[in-house]
């Protein structure tokens, strides 16, 4: 991929964010702290009153200091108004309706960018594909990867992809939220990118049942290695790249939702391998964990394309069947043996599958 990071002549100077939670706080957060404006769209006035006058969001973000200079309000149009950049982070069942509250203030010119991890359900649509469907811009993209909200919040080091068709969109997006400790990598492969941040969620789920059943790390790293295989599988006859699933949004995303007590979805599963109902884990949690939905959704389209996702398939039975964690680990165990073949590789393909892997992820500024 070429003209990526040299095609931005100047950091987008006006941000505008869509949404009040944990993901779109953070994300302002660093933007301010780059110098930029940044307004932050939300529907509690009293949130927005707090992160505005008090720099807290004490509802999502306990305990983080936000940049002091992000002005959060309830008036769309306000929020929208000369922005040049907008990040949505709203929940997928919300993502519609409000890039619809949003569209009389928005223009063809404005760099639109997803930071949502779901699918919708009704449609089956990625979050990117909603943006296109309901807005004229042409500058559309999505932002996922290993971005836990709070350690972010709190300047912890990670990384994050984003991806879209339109070189200037990824510049854009490097340019205004790549920082000391955010490094934005660009691809072009945002169906893949966006389906690599809704499909971990799921699996977050399965291993934080596996937690709750006293599991210890062989049986976590199986269940998140067949997951990457799975979810890789499912993307790519989709029309995905495999190779996304190796990088940040893919792999990366997958370990760190599956190994922190942080992640929402982990914690769904938690509370269901102790034997919880899955409503009463829903709302003890108060968030959004997006893998309760896409679970039903993936399940539903695998059946329907032929697509083998035993894990997947299994949580759905879990969650939405009654059947118990444990007789699902027994089954998902003793299930048919004879396909089970890791790699047969020749020595021309790994070579040839290397120097591709090393192409595609090259960082496009070096
Ligand atoms: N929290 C995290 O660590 C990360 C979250 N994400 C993704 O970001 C998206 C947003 O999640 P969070 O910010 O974490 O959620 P959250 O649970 O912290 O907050 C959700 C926010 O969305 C708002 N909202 C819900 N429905 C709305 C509607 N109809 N109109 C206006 N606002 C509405 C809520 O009021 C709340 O401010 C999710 O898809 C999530 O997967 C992505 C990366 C990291
Ligand atoms: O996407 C995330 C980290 O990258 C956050 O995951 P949860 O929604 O499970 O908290």
């Amino acid at each position: 991929m070429t003209d990526t990071y040299d095609s931005v002549t100047r950091t987008p100077e006006r941000i505008a964010v869509l949404g009040g939670g944990s993901f779109g706080t953070s994300l302002a957060s660093i933007a301010a702290t780059k110098g930029a404006r940044v307004r932050q769209w939300m529907r509690d006035d009293a949130l927005a009153r707090e992160i505005t006058e008090q720099h807290h969001n004490s509802r999502y973000l306990p305990g983080i200091e936000l940049n002091p200079t992000i002005k959060a309000n309830t008036d769309m149009a306000w929020v929208l108004e000369d922005a040049e950049l907008v990040l949505i982070a709203i929940p997928s069942a919300s993502f519609r309706a409000v890039v619809r509250m949003a569209r009389p203030w928005l223009n063809e010119h404005q760099v639109l960018l997803s930071t949502t991890k779901g699918i919708e359900e009704s449609t089956f649509s990625l979050m990117s594909d909603i943006v296109r469907e309901e807005t004229d811009s042409t500058h559309v993209g999505v932002l996922s990867g290993p971005n836990l909200a709070s350690e972010l919040a709190a300047g912890h080091l990670t990384a994050t992809v984003v991806a879209s068709d339109d070189p200037f969109t990824r510049a854009s997006a490097q340019a205004c939220l790549s920082c000391d400790y955010f490094r934005v990598y660009a691809s072009n492969d945002r169906y893949g990118v966006e389906l690599g941040g809704a499909l971990k969620n799921i699996y977050a789920i399965g291993v934080g049942m596996a937690a709750a059943l006293g599991m210890g790390a062989n049986t976590k790293s199986m269940i998140m290695t067949r997951a990457l295989a799975e979810m890789s599988r499912f993307a790519v006859s989709l029309g995905a790249s495999p190779l996304t699933f190796l990088g940040l949004a893919g792999v990366g995303d997958l370990i760190v939702t599956c190994s922190s007590e942080l992640s929402r979805n982990y914690r769904i599963g938690y509370a269901v391998g102790e034997g919880r109902t899955l409503d009463d884990a829903i709302e003890t949690l108060g968030q959004v964990a997006e893998g309760v939905n896409t679970v039903r959704l993936v399940h539903q389209r695998a059946s329907q394309e032929g697509i083998y996702m035993p894990l997947a398939d299994g949580l759905y039975r879990v969650l939405f069947e009654g059947v118990s964690p444990q007789d699902m680990g027994l089954t998902l165990m003793r299930s048919d043996h004879s396909s089970d073949v890791e790699f047969t590789l020749s020595r021309q393909d790994a070579q040839r599958d290397h120097h591709s892997l090393y192409e595609t992820n090259q960082d496009p500024r070096t």
